[in-house]
Order: C-alpha cells, then sequence, then structure tokens
C-alpha cells in the first residue's frame, strides 16, 4: 500500500527477506572478500594521476616533519655575511636576505603552514559536522537555528574578521587558524546536512528506527557511512584552501610574521624580487605542489568512491515505507504495561486491539483531514488478520498507527492501540521505540530499499542484536546466521557477508523477516510483504511466513490488497473503504458470503479464471539439500 507522502517509518534494522526469484538463480555476485576499503585503495593505486598526488602529499608531509633531521640549520640562524647567498654543498637552496638557510626555513615552514591548515580543518570539521548531521536528521529546530548561524557565519566578509581577530585575540597563527576553521566550518555544515537530508528519507534508515537503534547508533551506521567520502573530499579541497588562505594572510602581514611559515617567505621575497627574484621560486613551488597535489588527490578519490558506490544498488525511492523490527527488553515493555491500564473490561485481545481509532493530519491552511475513522481490530497470539482495501483505503495509516510511526503532521486523533498489553496511544517515544524494537516486528513491502546499500546484510542484522538484545558480536553473528538459515537461505554464509546489490529481491525480503525475528517478536505487521515478488516467490514468503506463525505462535497483522493472499494466509479479514472498516470475520465466511456490499465489489473485482497459486514447497537449505 502506498502512501503519498506517507511516514518514513523509521527504520528497523534489516529484517529477513526472503529470497528472491527462487526458480531462478539468485543472483549469485561474488562478495568481495577484501571489502570495500580495499577496493577504494586499489582503485586509487590505479590512478596515475591520484597515486602520484598521493606521493608528493606524502613525501611533503615525511619532509616537514622530518625537518629537524633534514634541515641543515636552525631556521632561525642568520648570518649577514650570507645574504642572498647562492647554492652550495651544504646549502642547495641557498640564503634569504638575512643569510639563513632557505631549504630549512622551507623544511621547518611547511610544519607551521601545514600545522595551521590542520587547525582550521579540525576545527570546521568539529563544528561543521557534527552541527549539520543533527541538523539533517533532526530537522525541525536545530536544523532552523544551526541554518540561521551558518548562514549568518558565511555572510561575514572573511578578511574583515581575520584583521578584528588579531587586533582582539592577538596575532599568533594558530589563533587566526581557529578563526579560520568558524569561518569554514559553515561549508561542512552544508555539505552534510544536505546529504543528511536525502538519506533520511532512505527506507533503510526508516528501517533502523523501527527496530529500536538510538539516533545516535543510526547516525553512526547508517549516515556517516554516506557523508564520509564527500567529507573526505571536502576536507582535501578546504585543506588546500585553509593552506592557500594562511599562506596569504603571512604574505599580508596580518600572521605572527615570528615563524617561518611559507607565507612569511613569500612575504620576505617579494619585498628583495628585485634583488633576489628566486626567494619566491621555493615557497611558491612548496605551495603550488602541495595544493595541487591536495586537488588532485581530492578528485582521485572523489572518482575512486563514486566507482564504488557505482554498484547496481537498487534504491527505490516510492512511497515511504517502514521496515522493521524493533525490539526491547520484556522488562522495559513490561514496565510500560504496569503504567498503564490496558484492559477497560471489553473483550479485547491483549496482542494487538484496536478500537476507536482515528488518525488526522492537520492541513497547511488550517483545519484537520482524518483519513481513518472509529477502526476496531484484533490480533491473537497464532493468528494472521488480513487488513484488505483498494488503494487510498487507509490500511498503512492503519499499520503505522499502530507502530507508532505516522508521518509528520499525522497523529492518532481518538481510540485506543492495546500492543502487547500496552497502551500505545500517548506512549512516550522511548518506551513506543522499545515496545516496537522487541515486542512488534515489521515487514515491509520493498525489501531492496529497508536495507542499507553501503552496509554488509551480516552488519544490518547484527547491529539491532547487539544493541537491542546486548549480544556480543560472536553471539550476534550465530543468531543472525541462524535466522537466516529459518527463513530458507540457502547459502547463509554467502549472504551475510554480502551487500544488500549482491542479492536477489526475494533473498532481500527473506533478510528482512530474519531481521524481523531477531528479537522474537510476538506480533508482527507486514505490509504488502509479497507485493514485489513474483509469483513463484509471493508463495515461498507466504509459506514462511505461515511456518513462523506456527511455530512461533506469532500473531500477524497482514496488510494486502490481494484477496488471494488473503484467501491463502489469513484466519480472519477486516475489510477497509474510505478509512474505515466494513466488515471484519473469519476468512472463509467473509469471502464467501460477505455481509458488505463493498466487500463484494472487492470479490467480483477478482478474475475467476486467474490461475491458482502454485502450492508452497520449502526451498532447500544448506542442511536440507542433498550432498
Ligand atoms: N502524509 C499524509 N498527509 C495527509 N494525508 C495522507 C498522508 N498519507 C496518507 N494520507 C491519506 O490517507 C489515506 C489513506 O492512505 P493509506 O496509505 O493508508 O492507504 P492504503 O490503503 O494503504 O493505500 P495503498 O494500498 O495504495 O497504499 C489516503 O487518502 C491518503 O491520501
Amino acid at each position: 500500500m502506498s502512501t503519498p507522502g506517507a511516514p518514513t517509518p523509521p527504520g528497523a534494522a534489516p529484517s529477513a527477506a526472503p529470497s528472491a526469484a527462487p526458480v531462478a538463480s539468485p543472483v549469485a555476485v561474488p562478495v568481495d572478500a577484501d571489502g570495500p576499503r580495499r577496493g577504494v585503495l586499489r582503485r586509487l593505486a590505479r590512478d596515475p594521476l591520484g597515486l602520484g598526488a598521493a606521493v608528493v602529499l606524502l613525501v611533503i608531509v615525511a619532509a616537514v616533519l622530518l625537518a629537524p633531521l633534514l634541515a641543515p640549520q636552525s631556521p632561525g640562524a642568520a648570518s649577514l655575511r650570507e645574504a642572498f647567498g647562492g647554492p652550495s654543498a651544504g646549502h642547495p637552496l641557498g640564503f634569504d636576505s638575512a643569510g639563513r638557510d632557505i631549504l630549512s626555513r622551507l623544511l621547518y615552514g611547511g610544519r607551521a603552514t601545514l600545522a595551521g591548515a590542520a587547525l582550521s580543518l579540525a576545527v570546521a570539521l568539529l563544528l561543521g559536522v557534527p552541527a549539520g548531521l543533527v541538523a539533517g536528521y533532526r530537522r525541525g529546530l536545530p536544523d532552523a537555528v544551526a541554518g540561521r548561524v551558518a548562514d549568518l557565519v558565511m555572510a561575514l566578509p572573511a578578511m574583515v574578521v581575520l584583521l578584528a581577530s588579531r587586533a582582539i585575540l592577538g596575532s599568533t597563527v594558530w589563533t587566526l587558524m581557529i578563526v579560520l576553521g568558524v569561518l569554514v566550518a559553515p561549508v561542512f555544515f552544508r555539505l552534510v546536512r544536505g546529504i543528511v537530508v536525502g538519506v533520511g528519507g532512505e527506507l533503510y534508515v526508516d528501517a533502523a528506527k523501527v527496530s529500536g537503534l538510538s539516533d545516535a547508533r543510526i547516525i553512526a551506521r547508517h549516515v556517516l557511512i554516506v557523508v564520509r567520502a564527500p567529507i573526505i573530499i571536502q576536507t582535501a579541497l578546504v585543506a588546500g584552501l585553509a593552506i592557500g588562505l594562511q599562506a596569504g594572510l603571512e604574505f599580508l602581514g596580518i600572521g605572527s610574521g615570528d615563524a617561518p611559515t611559507w607565507g612569511a617567505m613569500l612575504n620576505e621575497a617579494f619585498t628583495n624580487i628585485q634583488t633576489a627574484p628566486m626567494l619566491l621560486v621555493w615557497p611558491g613551488l612548496a605551495l603550488g605542489l602541495t595544493n595541487g597535489a591536495l586537488v588532485l588527490f581530492a578528485a582521485a578519490l572523489r572518482d575512486a568512491l563514486e566507482d564504488r558506490s557505482a554498484s547496481p544498488v537498487r534504491r527505490r525511492r516510492t512511497a515511504a515505507r517502514p521496515a522493521a523490527r524493533t525490539g526491547i527488553s520484556a522488562a522495559d515493555a513490561a514496565g510500560a504495561a504496569d503504567s498503564r491500564d490496558a484492559a477497560d473490561g471489553e473483550d479485547r485481545a491483549d496482542l494487538l486491539s484496536v478500537r476507536g481509532l482515528a488518525v488526522a493530519y492537520d492541513l497547511a491552511g488550517g483545519g484537520v483531514r482524518t483519513v481513518v475513522h472509529h477502526v476496531d481490530l484484533d490480533v491473537r497470539p497464532g493468528e494472521i488478520v488480513g487488513l484488505v482495501g483498494e488503494s487510498g483505503s487507509g490500511k498503512t495509516q492503519t499499520a503505522f498507527a499502530i507502530l507508532g510511526l505516522l508521518p509528520e503532521g499525522g497523529r492518532v486523533a481518538a481510540g485506543s492501540v492495546i500492543v502487547s498489553s500496552v497502551e500505545t496511544v500517548g506512549l512516550p517515544e522511548r518506551e513506543h521505540r522499545a515496545l516496537r524494537g522487541g515486542r512488534v516486528a515489521y515487514v515491509p513491502q520493498e525489501p531492496m530499499s529497508n536495507l542499507d546499500p553501503a552496509v554488509t546484510i551480516g552488519a544490518q542484522l547484527t547491529e539491532p542484536m547487539r544493541h537491542v538484545l546486548g549480544l556480543s558480536r560472536a553471539e550476534a553473528r550465530a543468531k543472525a546466521l541462524d535466522l537466516l538459515r529459518q527463513v530458507e537461505i540457502a547459502d547463509p554464509e554467502r549472504v551475510y557477508r554480502s551487500h544488500p546489490h549482491e542479492i536477489s529481491g526475494g533473498m532481500a525480503q527473506r533478510v528482512l523477516i530474519a531481521g524481523a525475528m531477531a528479537c522474537d517478536p510476538v506480533l508482527l505487521i507486514a505490509d504488502e510483504p509479497t507485493t514485489a515478488l513474483d509469483v513463484r516467490v509471493q508463495a515461498e514468503v507466504l509459506g514462511l511466513l505461515r511456518r513462523l506463525r506456527d511455530e512461533r505462535g506469532l500473531g500477524v497483522l497482514l496488510v494486502t490488497h490481494d484477496l488471494g493472499v488473503v484467501a491463502d494466509l489469513c484466519d480472519r479479514v477486516a475489510v477497509m473503504r474510505s478509512g474505515r472498516i466494513v466488515e471484519t470475520g473469519d476468512t472463509a465466511r467473509t469471502l464467501t458470503d460477505p455481509s458488505d456490499p463493498y466487500t463484494r465489489t472487492l470479490l467480483d473485482a477478482v478474475l475467476d479464471d486467474a490461475p491458482p497459486r502454485p502450492p508452497w514447497t520449502p526451498r532447500p537449505t544448506s542442511e536440507t539439500r542433498p550432498a
């Protein structure tokens, strides 16, 4: 069910997904055992420009770091007798106007120049990146405040600020570099914020939220990985800028003037340009080489990283769909349950009981639009309940309201939703997230969109187990492999090591289901879990859901528009139309003798001569397949 502008529910970790295209062999893409990082390095090494730039940078950095060993003498040692002296064996670059050794000043000057640039970069990164992450991820007030501050800083005339800083804070080069870092920080802020806003709309981020991961974990695992490449590239470019600016300040005499920086050398050379024009060459060459190498290296790095991201990742940004399961400790859920009086004397299921649910949206121009009206729904342990209805009838909104994942602007306007004996309407988000992470799992329609393309299946499966269930790395790995086996993935080890683009859609859906089972939920909400799959795989996934229900006593709310799926799988069915449940009852009775004319219309719309769904048979696994 597609929900235009629907909430992109927070994400859960990958859930186990069914294997795709089962009959056809799954996409068996070999896994790069070296991992992505080595792939980037290998591509970088194959780029002659990038390799050359990296070597030049390494040589420059090594030379300035080893200045005490390489320099013929102290950078400040002056001998007027040697002023403007030419090259000699012991002083290959000659002497400056004060008789100081140029090579020594160049080597020591590089230290101050590069360290100053590094200081600016560090300040800019420390301010810009976290602010961009928080603003882009949280949006709202933090975004508005950080955006205004960034605009303000960018509007400041940098040179005036630097001059004022020098007058107020003193003339050390370090102070000026810190101020420069503050001035450059908005560059990183805007870059990171823009990317994070885009990533925030990805379903795998929603999925991670649904799985109960904290915002900090989601940022660390799913968001940072996307912004790191642009940050690296921007860092290289800004480093060149900072080196140039630092040299420029010294050249203009705004710096401290006491340290032998490349800019100060340029300044000194410029005053003697008539007497010894060669004095300009050495610091100019050092600056040019360093900046040129940085730019070329950044370009090569970008190409190498983009090459990597050009893998056949399928990112479908269709209607937002949550995917996930969430988990939290039973103790937390029980604690939340204690705080609420769930029962009201009525005969309500304690697994999922919805009464009088209304979902409303505040309209931009004022007014309210109610999209779900007075919905009553029950799911009991071991029961599969189908929620059917035409597109736009309110199925997804009902499911999202149960999960506590209504999109921005949406709210539960009335009613009660009891999940696993806990009243969730009005439940604080932290407790709701805990409940989702542990007792309730979610399986989405778009398996690929709900997996982070940059992270291996194994990492996506184990992340919530480690942080929600507190398992060790080894325990989480063992559990993930076991879950992959349970969802009938033939080669769990390979899938565990694979990235999402290396597995088929059906397999991805199995992975999502495995992830959903990770925290041993009691209620599974599946949103059109088979719609994106071919008929054969659909049958397998439905069979898998049935088996999990039988083995685990799961209660399942199955959102679908497919009456065939309902007939195949559901014990009971609720029919929705225009945001209301028009009929609820036993599946066989409802489909053979509907009481509401709308249900009859839906049934009439099913093609009588459609081919029957093929019977489901379990896919052989590594354990069941004959040797
Ligand atoms: N963010 C939103 N703001 C306002 N109205 C919304 C929003 N999301 C959904 N709706 C409205 O809520 C109603 C129910 O949508 P819902 O997505 O629940 O339908 P559905 O039955 O799941 O349909 P489908 O099967 O096509 O996904 C629709 O009229 C839709 O336009």
